[in-house]
């Protein structure tokens, strides 16, 4: 049996796309809300601490904690991106990083959701990716 898991981890970060008409030219901030899905078998493995488990969110939390969230927060995302910070390339990074820094849990990812505000995300997920050009 498979089953998806999620972790959400939320970080202040910086940002200002200049090449926007709008109010988000100027620097300006967000709380983002990150939402990070694996998808794999529950391991049935006994008398082990990840018995019953995809993977100890615990390791989720260590992993996405170390690669990601210690680079952006309270960071300005101009600074760490060398493209326009949209939530859409954010989110695209964030996957390449993990899948580049940690190919185990890279292959695990099923959907990766970004709230930039508590109005708006951009969601990719395995297909989105493997559509990809
Ligand atoms: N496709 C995208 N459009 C916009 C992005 C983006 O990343 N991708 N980003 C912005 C700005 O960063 C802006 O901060 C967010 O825009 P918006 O949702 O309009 O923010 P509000 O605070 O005004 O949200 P409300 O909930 O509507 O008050 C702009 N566009
Ligand atoms: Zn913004």
């Amino acid at each position: 049996m498979h089953a998806i898991l999620t972790k959400q981890f939320r970080f202040e970060a910086a940002h200002q796309l200049p090449n926007h008409r709008g109010k988000c030219a100027r620097l300006h901030g967000h709380s983002y809300l990150l939402e990070v899905s694996v998808r794999g078998p529950i391991q049935p493995a006994r008398g082990q601490s990840d018995d019953g488990m995809v993977i100890d969110l615990e390791q989720i939390k260590e992993v996405v904690n170390e690669i990601l969230i210690a680079r952006v927060d309270h960071y300005n995302l101009n600074d760490v991106l060398s493209v326009p910070s949209t939530a859409e390339n954010i989110i695209h990074w964030m996957w390449d990083e993990l899948e580049q820094q940690a190919p185990e849990f890279g292959a695990l990812l099923w959907r990766m959701r970004l709230w930039e505000t508590a109005s708006g995300y951009v969601e990719i997920s395995r297909a989105e990716r493997e559509a990809q050009p």
